[in-house]
């Protein structure tokens, strides 16, 4: 429940006032409701189908308003107050629902609004922790589970004022059937605990059986070429038919529970109902016009009373989805990188004059494991120059570049930006200043133009073109059917392999950072292209520090610095000519095998 009274908790610092005016607006319509129903009495009276005595009770007192007018007008008043009741009942009713909707929507979207930015806020380490369809099934089913889960809620309260305020008006007419209604009631409560605590259990397996259908189904569409050229279809439909199994296990449990509870629920109410009379009329000797009244109200009371019940039943199977929400902001603030306010005091590059460097870094992925990835780096990469990384798959490299640009944090030792260690005060402006080509580059489905006025809205016609011209991309684009305008599918699937680095390398250009890091980002260029873009990045010299991770011979010639790494551990570090003479050096083995090293993946 603690999950839960946080929410109602939260909903309430959302909602504020608007909340309280609709527990007002619905305790009127109760009211209204009651009202309407104890109006009926004097109607019954005026039929003449039950006779009302002369006692003091509020029932004989009710009836006694219009006992002694005109049988038509006193007909004509009550069944227009009546109407007037429940119109404006209605009315309030209605407008309630559409506020009640609003809170609902400001509400959801608020945690919707929370949870992306948490995410957009955590360090790199933490999204490499979690799987990616756990996110998006976080953002996608949770999220619409909060959303049920929340309307639920408000449900919930509407139906507990509801509730309590005819419980109230049915205590006014006679308490002692009131008391013994609701001593059963508690009894009642008490026995469907369980069915509670089963709805959440089985609401916990929910939250992992849509994770695992969205991660399968993921991994299917992210490997479809492999599954297809590998002939691994079979074994993807015996893992659908093995999640189809739990699904539908899961569901039937789901509506077992429903069932059972509802069964239950509907024998105790008659059994109660029965009762209710009996001991009306044998023990507390009722009069005919109390008991229709008592009838009256509980008749539409109980209904209401399950309806609590059932409604905590499913309340109950969206905690899990409530829990998994709070527990991903939770971790996500627990791995902020900066918030709001260092997002604004941040938010222009920071100048890179001399240069980074490592100082004694240590890292290591698994924090329990004694082995390093990386072990006492000391580097230094000038500013405006070139800086090759070089080594065998595996060796450090992409770690290496992830430590420099911030993505990760040493374990021990620091980066530091002219001398100046880089923590959170400084780490967003740093990130501002660096432009990066990954391994994989990522497109958007949408145009080229898009993609390229992502990185800069409000880039014009001609800065466009001159990014495009710059990494030999503007011929290839100019030959598409919709030039710029062209649609290049999920991830840029429309396009080559090189043709994706070369757009991205474009957009890179386009944001005019001081730091251009490559990640292997001529890897799938052909060699007169790639000589292309070697000659343009070599116009970029002096102009802009560059970063790049080299896998081909050609990339590290014109570097003014290389590091070659192996092992987690720098073993070289120098101008090339000087570092290609080392004999047995472990740059020259790899010069000698022509390839500085395969690409993984
Ligand atoms: N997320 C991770 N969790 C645990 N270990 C990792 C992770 N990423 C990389 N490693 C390990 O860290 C070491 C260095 O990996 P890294 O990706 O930096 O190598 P690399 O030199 O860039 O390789 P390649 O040239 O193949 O891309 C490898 O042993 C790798 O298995």
């Amino acid at each position: 429940m603690k999950q839960l009274l946080h929410f109602a908790r939260e909903l309430h610092v959302f909602a504020g006032k608007i909340l309280y005016l609709n527990v007002i607006g619905m305790v009127i319509v109760s009211l209204l409701e009651g009202a309407g129903i104890l109006l009926l009495l004097p109607l019954i009276s005026i039929s003449g189908v039950i006779s009302i005595s002369n006692s003091s009770n509020p029932i004989s007192k009710l009836a006694g308003i219009v006992q002694h007018m005109p049988v038509a007008w006193s007909l004509a008043i009550l069944l227009a107050a009546y109407l007037l009741l429940i119109t404006c009942q209605t009315l309030l009713q209605q407008n309630l629902n559409h506020r009640n909707l609003r809170i609902l929507m400001g509400f959801t979207n608020h945690i919707r609004m929370e949870t992306y930015r948490s995410l957009l806020q955590a360090n790199w380490a933490f999204f490499m922790s979690k799987r990616k369809s756990d996110l998006i099934n976080a953002l996608t089913e949770e999220l619409s589970r909060v959303v049920r889960g929340t309307n639920l809620l408000l449900q919930f309260i509407t139906a507990v004022i509801f509730t309590g305020i005819q419980i109230g008006i049915a205590f006014w007419l006679s308490p002692s059937i009131t008391l013994f209604v609701i001593v059963a009631g508690t009894i009642l409560a008490y026995f469907s605990r369980r069915w509670i605590k089963k709805s959440r259990m089985v609401g916990t397996e929910s939250t992992e059986i849509a994770q695992s259908y969205l991660g399968g189904i993921s991994d299917h569409f992210n490997g479809v070429k492999d599954i297809k050229s590998n002939s691994l279809e079979a074994s993807r439909i015996a893992w659908l038919r093995d999640w189809c199994k739990r699904i539908e296990a899961e569901q039937l449990k789901m509506n077992a529970i429903r069932n059972h509870s509802q069964t239950f629920y509907k024998i105790t109410s008659t059994f109660l109902i029965a009762s209710l009379i009996f001991v009306s009329i044998q023990l507390f000797k009722a009069q005919p016009s109390q008991l229709v009244l008592i009838i009256l109200i509980f008749s539409r009371l109980w209904p209401r009373f399950t309806g609590i019940q059932s409604n905590l039943e499913q309340i109950a199977s969206c905690i899990p989805a409530f829990q998994s929400i709070l527990l991903l902001q939770e971790e996500s603030a627990g791995a902020m990188e900066y918030n709001e306010k260092e997002l604004v005091k941040q938010s222009t590059p920071m100048p890179v004059h001399q240069g980074i460097s490592c100082q004694n870094v240590y890292f290591r992925y698994n924090k329990q494991e004694l082995a390093y990835q990386l072990e006492n780096i000391q580097v230094h990469i000038p500013a405006n120059q070139t800086t090759a990384i070089v080594g065998r798959s595996g060796a450090g490299k992409s770690t290496l570049i992830d430590i420099v640009m911030g993505l990760l944090q040493p374990d021990q030792g620091q980066v530091c930006i002219d001398g100046v260690p880089l923590t959170r005060e400084n780490l967003l402006a740093f990130r501002r200043s660096i432009s990066y080509v990954p391994q994989d580059p990522f497109l958007f489905n949408g145009t080229i133009r898009e993609n390229l006025l992502m990185i800069k809205p409000q880039a014009t016609e001609e800065e466009l073109w001159e990014a495009l011209e710059f990494s030999i991309s503007a011929e290839f684009v100019r030959r598409l059917p919709q030039g710029m305008d062209t649609l290049i599918g999920d991830r840029g699937v429309r396009l080559s392999g090189g043709e994706r680095q070369r757009l991205v390398l474009a957009r890179a250009i386009l944001r005019k950072t001081s730091i251009l890091v490559l990640d292997e980002a001529s890897s799938a260029l052909d060699t007169e292209n790639e000589a292309k873009i070697l000659a343009a990045l070599d116009q970029l010299k002096g102009k802009m520090t560059i970063i790049v991770i080299a896998h081909r011979l050609s990339t590290i010639r014109n570097a003014d610095q290389v590091i070659v790494v192996d092992r987690g551990v720098v073993v070289q570090n120098g101008k090339f000519g000087q570092l290609a003479t080392e004999k047995k050096s472990l740059l020259n083995h790899l010069l000698e095998q022509q390839v500085i090293v395969m690409p993984h993946g």
